[in-house]
């Protein structure tokens, strides 16, 4: 299923990092020494029940929060001392939908745009893209505040992808849609694997058995299991059941 069949896994560019990560607040511990990678080409699946710290992760990962120990790396760069360095390679959608719900999807995708330094041709060229890409047309200058959640998980997308980078970091990006809504997702999805590394985090286990190529799984902050699904599958042939197993919630 996944493109590590070949078994050149090991031999692929480590593009996402994380080493020994820790986030505390006070004496809780959001995330305790967490360390995987995710090699160029992988979909990696980030599992685990309510409050086990994927976003904590994830947001370390991306530069968002600084950790408490560890390292977070992006093609290399680290994301405390050389964030600027990772993010051009890095599109992050995070956990709830797209900032500055006021704005437009167009204002948005030009001010990230802005932000992110692409000249006047570039940026016009790629804002036109994503809006294709992520079917926003028929939205595009309505106020995101105004939009349907489906709609505004696709600004949310649009926005990571504005750049063109080959490192995605989705925090559930198919979270409160509608089974159509998903379905779209996970067309989009299919596409962006083809030429990108990606860490998805998702409550929805179909969705692992059909894309990913790799799980990492945490609970309490601890990273309880990292392998491909059909070792996920050795401990449970359903895996609802080794998700129970692993985490101790149904
Ligand atoms: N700023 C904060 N201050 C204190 N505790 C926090 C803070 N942010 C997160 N936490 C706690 O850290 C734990 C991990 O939260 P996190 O959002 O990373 O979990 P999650 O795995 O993404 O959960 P979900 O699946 O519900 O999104 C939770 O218990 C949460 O309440």
């Amino acid at each position: 299923m996944g493109n590590q069949s070949d078994g050149s896994q090991s031999t692929r560019r480590p593009m996402i990092e994380a080493v020994g990560l820790s986030k505390f607040y006070g004496p809780f511990a959001a995330a305790r020494d967490v360390t995987f990678q995710v090699n160029e080409g992988e979909l990696v699946a980030f599992l685990g029940p309510n409050g086990a710290g994927k976003s904590t992760t994830m947001k370390m990962l991306t530069g968002y929060l600084a950790p408490s120990e560890g390292t977070a790396r992006i093609a290399g760069h680290d994301m405390t001392a050389d964030r600027i360095a990772g993010s051009r390679h890095l599109g992050y959608l995070p956990e709830n939908g797209p900032l500055y719900p006021e704005m437009t999807p167009v204002a948005m995708l030009d001010f990230f745009a802005e932000a992110r330094g692409l000249d006047a041709r570039r940026k016009k060229d790629r804002i036109e893209a994503v809006i294709e890409l992520c079917d926003l047309s028929t939205v595009a200058h309505k106020p995101t505040a105004k939009l349907s959640k489906g709609f505004k998980q696709r600004v949310g997308m649009a926005q990571a992808l504005l750049h063109e980078p080959d490192v995605l970091i989705l925090d559930e990006p198919t979270a409160g849609l509608d089974p159509n809504q998903i379905r779209e997702v996970r067309k989009t999805m299919r596409k962006l694997r083809e030429t990108k590394t990606i860490l998805l985090s998702t409550h929805i286990l179909q969705e692992v058995e059909a894309m990913a190529d790799r799980v990492v799984m945490i609970n309490e902050g601890r990273k309880v299991f990292d392998g491909d699904v059909s070792e996920l599958r050795a401990i449970n042939a359903d895996l609802d059941h080794a998700f129970h197993k692993l985490t101790g919630v149904a």
